[in-house]
């Protein structure tokens, strides 16, 4: 049964390229999610991956405390396909062709692939994108923000591993240093821990040498001895398999989709190895926009409820430990609370929309202060 609200597919009118956006959930409000434009085997590979990372947003803005549905979209370019400057903005006029079909039930951003400027070229279409360039009026890269809000979760994790949440000292393993994982390694490293890295791209390698890191291959960096595993690239890095092969005491990072399936998540627990929701860990860019751009709060609120993230983190933690649960059980029952609690039939809204502003600036679920380390 298809759990996702509605589905476009479209052969893009001017690339020919196929283009996906799956609308999982508005009970909260209109959709948001961002755009992938990544290989794939075969363009329903992007499908499967649009479908399960729509999911995802829908639980990463319940458990945030925003209203905001769940949504994403996917560009599925074929293997070896390399876009020019012309081709690439052909494609994105065709996502923002769809978007604007939707009439603002969903609102795009970036993601794996695509960047700010490419938000500007969607946003000469519609109004439904977020993260535009700031000068455009948009709240800019989306990166240093998640990269902020997963530094808060390992913060809770380390916590509870370490009793404090200071980094110093502690190793972790970053899989991938795209705009997000390069951004969260320069943090750990400024604060002193001792990192092991890797990416597919193999001019990462100067990066790892500038932060003094330990380069491995990705297929060894799983089973790294360290403290803690912070997946930063793609999906389904935790099978079965690897859950197995694990030498770590937590898997925390802001990689989307990290389990290949959800029992996973059970292995890791038997294992007595802390997985924190990667729609919990990587909700920093999201709180950031949504915070910036429709609620119109300061830089500074915007960055607190980032770092709110710390507390979600320690929340979660301690209901999943008090109820016998894993923290992925503690947070997908969160989700499905707020998902429950609200009327569909409330959210006429579209995206963005003056009255969105107006009926839930109030709602987030953010503590005024942070609790001190450690
Ligand atoms: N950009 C954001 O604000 C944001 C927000 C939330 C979640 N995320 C998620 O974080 C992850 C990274 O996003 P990003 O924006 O940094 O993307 P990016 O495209 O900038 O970086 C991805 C990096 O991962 C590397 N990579 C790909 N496959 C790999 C593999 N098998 N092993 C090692 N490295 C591999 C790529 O070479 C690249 O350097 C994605 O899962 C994304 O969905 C991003
Ligand atoms: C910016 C945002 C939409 C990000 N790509 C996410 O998955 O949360």
């Amino acid at each position: 049964m298809l759990d996702h609200e509605q589905v476009a597919i479209h052969a893009g009118r001017r690339s020919r390229l196929p283009v996906i956006v799956a609308v999982h959930s508005t009970a909260l409000g209109p959709a948001a999610g961002g755009l992938r434009l990544w290989h794939y085997p075969d363009w329903r590979d992007g499908l499967t991956d649009a479908l399960r990372l729509s999911a995802a947003m829908t639980s990463k803005f319940a458990v945030a405390g925003l209203p905001i549905g769940g949504g994403k979209a996917v560009v599925a370019l074929p293997e070896g396909m390399e876009l020019d400057a012309d081709r690439r903005r052909d494609v994105l006029r065709d996502v923002a062709d769809v978007i604007a079909s939707l009439s603002g039930v969903y609102a795009t951003g970036p993601d794996v692939g695509t960047s700010p400027a490419d938000m500007a070229v969607i946003g000469e279409t519609t109004p439904h994108v977020f993260c535009k360039p700031t000068d455009l009026g948009g709240s800019g890269d989306s990166s240093p923000h998640t990269a902020q809000g997963a530094l808060a979760a390992l913060r809770a994790v380390s916590r509870r591993l370490h009793g404090t949440s200071s980094l110093g000292g502690r190793s972790l393993a970053v899989i991938g240093l795209g705009r997000v994982g390069v951004g969260l390694a320069r943090l750990l490293a400024a604060e002193g821990a001792v990192l092991t890295v890797t990416d597919i791209d193999l001019d990462k390698q100067k990066i790892s040498d500038e932060l003094g890191a330990v380069w491995r291959s990705p297929d060894e960096i799983l089973a790294a001895d360290v403290d803690i595993v912070v997946p930063a690239a793609l999906g389904s890095v935790l099978t079965s398999r690897t859950a197995a092969d694990l030498r770590c005491r937590a898997v925390v990072g802001p990689a989307n989709n990290q389990l290949a399936t959800p029992d996973v998540a059970d292995l890791l627990y038997q294992r007595d190895i802390i997985w924190v929701p990667d729609y919990v860990a990587s909700a920093g860019g999201v709180i950031n926009a949504i915070s910036a751009e429709l609620h119109r709060v300061s830089a500074d609120e915007a960055r607190a409820r980032v770092r709110a993230i710390e507390d979600t983190v320690d929340d979660l933690l301690d209901t999943a430990q008090r109820c016998g649960q894993t923290p992925a059980q503690a947070a997908s029952e969160l989700a499905r609370r707020r998902l429950s609690a609200t009327s569909p039939a409330k959210h006429r809204f579209t995206w963005p929309d003056a009255s969105l502003l107006a009926r839930t600036g109030g709602r987030q679920r953010v503590r005024a202060t942070r609790r001190s380390t450690p």
